[in-house]
């Protein structure tokens, strides 16, 4: 048989599926429903390969059974139960949730059954070579709503089951029980490990996964310049926190079923971490997020309101907007010298992103991920040769915000900076400089409202490979500072602001570190490029029209 010059695979000839007749064959990597009709005029409906996420024998009953019956006396063929089969998949809603899809074929002989499964069960082996088999599941019952457990079992453990993914499951019963599992437990019979809680909970996994990774390699990890090596092990997440911020960048929506199916079906990107150090110490690794400034105060503050619950941080978020401080220090910083991607780019990261696949290499398809992703070492972190072109900006500012994802979520659809990559071995950095709070509420209203919030005239953005911040003194009156800051502003050709009620300058602050608090104001943060394979698609564009791709009924 042959369509459009390609060889096709017939694998079952006048079946039931959906109690219409047809023919189901493989082309170009998709299973194919082809309807039988009088005149043959029906489009084919398929599901890709790599979207069919199991294929089992099933008993039918009810509706299913009558179906059957019916199609079995038209065609004059005796069927029993077990010639019946479910084939189940993934589609994409609108919303770009990802939904589990089941399509009920009626074989004529138990052979036929038997042999479909054997072939399907093949060719998805054959084409989907990274799917997991074994995971290790560490459930957060705190986080968010305090769901967690009940997530996990409504939405992902059938999942898993379904998809023949072994899984031994672990609730923790007090924070840093999921690092302290990671550093002590024997990891060689898992292929990845799945925290269900929020970014916290990510944090803490990939904290203690590259620490082991590190330690095993016997790596100095205080020493900022050292390359870091890459765990086997890859991470997922099951969103069961408050912002789910990682899981948003990653999968396009918050939704513990995408992700669970995303996790089973073996879809994996690369995603960049950042070390953060402070005087050759490690700090600890970040994943998505640093802020000084505003978003450092505002965790602080929020720590004396923790009974509130996730309202906690709105709260110390007016108080210290009301408060409008800004602080001393110099950024520097290493530029990106890959000029094809900008934090101005209107094209954002998304699956199959073109600029992070050229980085890392890495394809978010299941078919070709392997474990040696050929990232260049010189991509892995910025080195000592690259001291020359440092470059540096001092003054005030209010926020100073390194994005190294997009840090859109549900609350934040304008994110901190929109065109961040996944995995393009660079950080946003955001400087806020020193503004009026009406300024500042702009800025914040932009990122809360889908805005462009770089697109003002107190806000810059670098792309960066790494970068350092030091506190300085007050110093000079701030005629001085602002002419100095100007001047540096006016020199470099960026734009130069006239604040107009200004900000009142304090001491130091804090950094935000992935939502975790580091006191230690200096900091020396490096990017490590695509060092964390995570199981996730990467967000889609979403087509509204319609596909054949859907489920069959
Ligand atoms: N059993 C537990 N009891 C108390 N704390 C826990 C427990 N298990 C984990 N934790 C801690 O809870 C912290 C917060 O969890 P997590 O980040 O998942 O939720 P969240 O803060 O609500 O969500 P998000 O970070 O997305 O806003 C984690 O740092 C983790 O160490």
């Amino acid at each position: 048989m042959e369509v459009e010059g390609e060889e096709i695979a017939e694998l079952l000839k006048s079946v039931e599926v959906g109690g219409k007749e047809c023919d189901v064959f493989i082309h170009n990597g998709n299973l194919t429903f082809q309807r039988l009709t009088h005149d043959g005029t029906k489009p084919p409906t398929y599901i890709p390969l790599n979207r069919i996420l199991a294929i089992k024998p099933c008993e039918s009953s009810g509706k299913r059974a009558t179906l059957a019956r019916k199609f079995s006396k038209k065609n004059g063929v005796e069927i029993t139960q077990s010639h019946s089969l479910k084939v189940y998949s993934t589609r994409i809603s609108r919303s770009g949730k990802w939904k589990l899809c089941k399509h009920s074929i009626t074989c004529s002989s138990q052979e036929d059954s038997q042999n479909f499964i054997e072939y399907i069960n093949n060719a998805i082996k054959e084409y989907v070579s990274s799917r997991p088999k074994h995971l290790m599941i560490l459930i957060n019952p705190r986080g968010g709503k305090k769901n967690g457990e009940y997530i996990y079992r409504k939405y992902a453990a059938h999942i898993f089951n379904l998809a023949d993914v072994k899984t031994s499951v672990f609730v923790t019963s007090h924070s840093d029980q999921a690092r302290d599992q990671i550093l002590e437990q024997d990891l060689s019979a898992y292929d990845g490990i799945i925290g269900v809680g929020g970014d916290g909970t990510i944090n803490e996994i990939v904290n203690a996964l590259l620490a082991r990774t590190q330690n095993e390699a016997g790596l100095d990890v205080d020493d900022p310049e050292v390359t870091l090596v890459r765990p086997k092990l890859k991470v997922g997440i099951i969103p069961a926190g408050s912002t789910d911020a990682i899981v948003f960048d990653t999968t396009g929506v918050s939704d513990p079923v995408t992700s669970t199916l995303q996790i089973a079906q073996g879809f994996t990107v690369g995603l960049d971490v950042c070390s953060v150090h402070h005087s050759n110490y490690l700090l600890r690794y970040t994943l998505a997020f640093l802020g000084y400034g505003f978003f450092g105060d505002v965790v602080k503050e929020s720590e004396k309101f923790r009974w509130m619950g996730p309202n906690r941080y709105s709260l110390a978020g007016f108080l210290k907007y009301m408060r409008n401080q800004s602080y001393h220090g110099v950024v520097s910083y290493l530029p990106n010298d890959d000029h094809s991607h900008s934090p101005w780019d209107s094209e954002v990261c998304r699956a199959g992103c073109p600029v992070c696949k050229e980085k890392g290499e890495y394809s978010p398809t299941p078919a070709t991920v392997t474990d040696d992703i050929n990232i260049k070492v010189e991509d892995l972190c910025p080195s000592e040769k690259d001291v020359e072109k440092w470059e540096s900006k001092h003054g005030e500012f209010n926020a100073i915000n390194a994005a190294i994802l997009s840090c859109t979520s549900v609350k934040a659809p304008g994110g901190v900076s929109r065109a961040a990559h996944l995995g393009n071995g660079c950080v946003d950095l955001v400087l806020v400089r020193r503004c009026s709070r009406l300024q500042y509420l702009r800025y914040m209203l932009r990122i809360a409202l889908n805005g462009n919030p770089l697109d003002l005239n107190f806000v810059e953005v670098q792309r960066v490979k790494a970068f350092k911040f030091q506190t300085t003194h007050p110093g000079p009156p701030r005629s001085d500072v602002e002419q100095c800051s100007e001047a540096t502003a006016a020199d470099s050709g960026d734009v130069v602001y006239v604040p107009r009620r200004q900000a009142s300058v304090s001491s130091t602050s804090s950094w935000n570190l992935d939502g975790e608090i580091a006191e230690q104001p200096d900091i020396d943060v490096r990017v490590h490029c695509q060092l964390i394979q995570l199981f996730a698609l990467g967000p889609e564009v979403h087509d509204s029209k319609p596909s054949p791709f859907s489920c069959f009924r």
